[in-house]
């Protein structure tokens, strides 16, 4: 059966790693236009919120969650188990050296880069197939500069880029308090086959 996107964050095991919230979890899905049988990488996977409901989607795929924290990477085993995910290989370690043995992708998300942002958009350049698709999820306005710098000086890429701001209503005793998540910027990237 097809997933349905946009599982509650209540329902992931979390520990002190930030976690891509629910709302924003939706959109950068949608924008990735995710294929039953596709080949997805997910870099900075954090908890696994993200690398989890891409691998429902592509239940006939696979993903590979790359983590550089030792509890990142306990998180999303646990949240795999939990969501009985079976199609998630997790690999430990920065990228871009991570990124050594994974095979060509369909989709491709930055969720976590460090000072390694260009190092790792050229791996994945090499690594994504034509008319794949990058999402990047920037919390930083470095990482949105960076990376629009560089969709520009690579022709064989077309970008669109969004700026999210997610204000929850929560509740607070017998009221409902706007609580405002941070901001963020969301670029989708997609390559295409013919230059
Ligand atoms: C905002 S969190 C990602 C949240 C994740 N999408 C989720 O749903 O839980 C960013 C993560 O990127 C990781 N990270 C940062 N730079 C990295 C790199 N070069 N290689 C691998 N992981 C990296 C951090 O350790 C952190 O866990």
């Amino acid at each position: 059966m097809t997933h349905m996107i946009g599982i509650a964050d209540d329902e992931f095991i979390r520990g002190n790693i930030p976690m891509t919230k629910q709302e924003i979890r939706i959109l950068t899905l949608t924008k990735a236009k995710i294929k039953r049988t596709d080949t997805i990488l997910d870099i900075g996977a954090g908890t696994g919120s993200l690398s989890i409901e891409a691998a429902l989607l592509a239940d006939q795929g696979k993903v590979f969650a790359v983590e550089q924290k030792v509890e990142g990477i306990e998180l999303i085993h646990k949240n795999a188990t939990k969501f009985a995910v079976e199609n998630l290989t997790t690999i430990e370690g920065a990228a871009p050296q991570a990124l050594s043995e994974i095979p060509p992708c369909d989709v491709i998300f930055i969720g976590g880069s460090g000072k390694y942002l260009v190092d790792i958009l050229n791996r994945c350049d090499s690594l994504l197939k034509p008319d794949g698709r990058l999402i990047l999820n920037c919390i930083t306005i470095q990482t949105l500069y960076e990376s629009i710098v560089y969709m520009k000086q690579h022709s064989s890429y077309t970008y669109e880029a969004i700026q999210v701001q997610v204000t929850r209503l929560n509740k607070v005793g017998p009221y409902d308090m706007a609580q405002a998540l941070n901001p963020i910027h969301i670029i989708t990237c997609q390559k295409n086959s013919k230059i």
